[in-house]
């Protein structure tokens, strides 16, 4: 007997790819024989903790119904919203499980270890994020093109997805941080504005978000390693 899944996986997948200028939105962008998207999802879909996938699409999006695992059971489709933070928003109002993780559609290069790492620290403690420590030389620039000064790398990190927390503290701190203005660009700053103090969970380096079209070409060489390495 399968034990209950504990965790809903949520997908933002209505960006319209401004950055990636390929034509159409980057998360269909065909890789490695399927598309960026579909990558993502069965990633996901793989870890037995995961029973349910909700993806934030465009409300007019022609290409998710296409695809051959739109028609999967355990994934749902949701009409996303103006901002990443809106579309996450939409398909937590679906989420059903008292965990939820949140992935971006746009990184299709996540290892099972760091999803395992991730799920695991997200329940133990007021959530975690998968995140990877800054290695180059930070600087801030004075917005016309020269430095205003250097920002010390200790204790800085990129965060990346997936982000872990229970569903009902997110919903409500992501709800009242967007009402109340705030600049929500991942479910951590929201977290962070309600007053939790979530888990850095170190991850690869090699799960990248596919932004410009430089991206694209390595997150199929990361892929593919990733592949390779599991058969
Ligand atoms: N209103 C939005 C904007 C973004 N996203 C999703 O959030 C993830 C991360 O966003 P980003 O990389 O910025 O994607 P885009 O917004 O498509 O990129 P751009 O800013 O270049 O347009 C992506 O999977 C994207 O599809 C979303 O669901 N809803
Ligand atoms: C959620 C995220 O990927 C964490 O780094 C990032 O904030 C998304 O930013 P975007 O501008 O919406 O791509």
């Amino acid at each position: 007997m399968k034990p209950p899944s504990s965790f809903t996986a949520v997908v933002p997948a209505a960006g319209v790819g401004k950055r990636m200028a390929a034509g159409l939105p980057k998360q269909y962008l065909p890789l490695l024989g399927s598309t960026v998207l579909e990558h993502t999802l069965n990633r996901l879909l793989e870890h037995p903790a995961i029973g349910r996938v909700i993806v934030a699409t465009a409300e007019h999006d022609h290409w998710f119904p296409a695809l051959a695992i739109a028609r999967d059971p355990r994934v749902l489709r949701v009409n996303g919203g103006k901002e990443r933070a809106d579309s996450v928003l939409n398909a937590l109002a679906r989420v059903e499980t008292d965990w939820v993780l949140v992935h971006d559609a746009a990184r299709p290069c996540l290892h099972p270890a760091d999803l395992e790492a991730v799920l695991a620290a997200g329940r133990q403690h007021e959530g975690a994020i998968l995140a990877c420590r800054v290695r180059d030389s930070m600087k801030r620039g004075d917005g016309h093109g020269a430095i205003s000064g250097s920002v010390s790398r200790d204790e800085l990190w990129h965060a990346l997805t997936p982000q872990c927390f229970a569903t009902r503290p997110l919903r409500e701190a992501l709800a009242a941080a967007l009402a109340a203005g705030c600049d929500i660009t991942d479910e951590a700053s929201a977290m962070e504005w309600a007053g939790f103090r979530p888990r850095l969970v170190e991850g690869r380096a090699d799960n990248i978000k596919i932004t410009r079209p430089e991206d694209l070409g390595l997150a199929g060489f990361f892929l593919q390693q990733m592949i390779e390495s599991e058969q």
